[in-house]
């Protein structure tokens, strides 16, 4: 394990069997809809991928990158976009993916503009929830697991753009992070 992991807290093959499950509920609820799924970047990536290939029926893969933390673990409240959707949202029903939903800032800014962009539907499909770090009244449609008050980072999840290449989901030890904040 990395050292500067405290604990696993999702494993391969725990992920695995979070993403078959939201998998079978996108595709049950999303048969003949032709979505646009949107993937959050960076974050999202892992989760995209392998989400999608859970699924064998149309849709559309869509890429936006927005970012809100920067080297920190604690969000700027400020959310840029670095790179916008080269799809139009409007009249489609759009899939959000996101890897976290936190302050819940970035699926807000995320759905108002999809909202005025004139979606005909938008929903979240987020890997993890961390209802207490929430900010902003945000709640996804999908959640695969729900996450205790801690930094954590793996599977697509950074802190100062390390980590992300971890295949498991864990806790980054405090002191990692304690001297830079
Ligand atoms: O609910 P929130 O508090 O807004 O936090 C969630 C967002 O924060 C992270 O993105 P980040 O801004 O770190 O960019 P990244 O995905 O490129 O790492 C994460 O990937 C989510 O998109
Ligand atoms: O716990 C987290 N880890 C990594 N990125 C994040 N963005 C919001 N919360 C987190």
């Amino acid at each position: 394990m990395n050292p500067d992991i405290l604990k696993v807290l999702y494993s391969q093959d725990d992920i695995h069997a979070i993403t078959a499950r939201l998998g079978a509920e996108l595709k049950r609820d999303y048969a003949g809809k032709n979505p646009l799924v949107v993937c959050i970047l960076k974050g999202a990536i892992m989760f995209m991928t392998d989400l999608v290939r859970e699924i064998d029926d149309y849709m559309e893969l869509d890429f936006m990158d927005v970012s809100s933390y920067g080297d920190a673990t604690e969000s700027s409240g400020e959310v840029k976009i670095i790179k916008d959707l080269d799809a139009s949202v409007k009249d489609r029903n759009v899939l959000i993916v996101e890897d976290i939903v936190d302050t819940g800032r970035t699926l807000k800014y995320l759905t108002d503009i999809f909202k005025t962009r004139q979606a005909k539907s938008v929903r979240i499909c987020a890997l993890m929830d961390k209802p207490e770090g929430r900010v902003v009244d945000v709640q996804a449609d999908y959640v695969g697991t729900t996450v205790p008050n801690e930094f954590v980072v793996g599977y697509g999840l950074d802190y100062a753009e390390r980590y992300r290449n971890l295949p498991y989901i864990g806790v980054l030890k405090p002191e990692v992070y304690a001297a830079k904040s």
